[in-house]
């Protein structure tokens, strides 16, 4: 059998403290969706950070696409994560934010599909705005074309339906249902179950991967 897109071995994490996360293990087989639930503070963001590679454990392995996340670029090149929330560049529009990224991904069309996931995300119309005058939920909408503009392997989202409406969370669980079925392999963190049923993800929680 393949080797799962994101295994988690005995996961430990902590900020100095108690552990957050104490022994969590998790797999994510290639061409699937995991959703994590759990109350505030459960650790979601701490896991999702840890798989990203942008947070170091105590104790534990993290495999991505069978490699350490976070240690060289090629990493990068196949995941996505929105964890980190974006920094805008000032003076750069939302279309030339979109259009950095399908640059550094090397896309001969880069600029239609900037185009496209406009369309897709419903920003059209907003191309030539600042990120910082948008909305919440359109700087939401143009983090999320950003994460789905560059080819990929691996999203990690963190709460990708928050600030959103509900035809734009059903459009991004379509999104996402449509990049497994694609190939791709999702990891996100939601307090939205009905979101994350629209996802197809396979929905567990913080406390049942840390098991008993
Ligand atoms: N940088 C940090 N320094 C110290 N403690 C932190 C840090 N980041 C998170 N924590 C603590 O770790 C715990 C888990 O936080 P985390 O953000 O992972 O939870 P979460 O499940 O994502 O919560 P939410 O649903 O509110 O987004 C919390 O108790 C939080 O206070």
């Amino acid at each position: 059998m393949d080797q799962p897109a994101i295994e988690v071995r005995d996961l430990v994490v902590g900020y100095g403290s108690a552990p957050v996360l104490d022994g969590l293990s998790l797999e994510v087989p290639r061409g699937t969706a995991t959703c994590v639930i759990g109350e505030n503070g459960a650790g979601k963001s701490t896991l999702l950070r840890t798989v990203s590679g942008l947070q170091r454990p105590e104790a534990g392995s993290v495999l991505v696409l069978g490699r350490e996340p976070g240690t060289d670029a090629e990493h990068w090149r196949q995941v996505v994560t929105t964890v980190e929330p974006p920094s805008w560049y000032p003076g750069l529009t939302a279309r030339e934010h979109a259009e950095l990224v399908t640059r550094a991904h090397g896309l001969d069309d880069g600029d239609a599909a900037a185009e496209r996931a406009f369309e897709l995300l419903g920003l059209a119309g907003h191309e030539d705005s600042m990120p910082t005058s948008l909305s919440s939920g359109q700087k939401q909408r143009l983090t999320l074309a950003m994460a789905f503009v560059r080819p990929s392997r691996v999203l990690i989202l963190d709460e990708p339906e928050q600030r959103l409406d509900p035809d734009a969370r059903s459009l991004v669980a379509g999104l996402l249902r449509d990049y497994v079925a694609g190939g791709g392999t999702v990891l996100l963190a939601s307090h939205d179950e009905k979101f994350a049923a629209g996802t197809g993800a396979l929905v567990t929680s913080v406390a049942e991967l840390c098991g008993p």
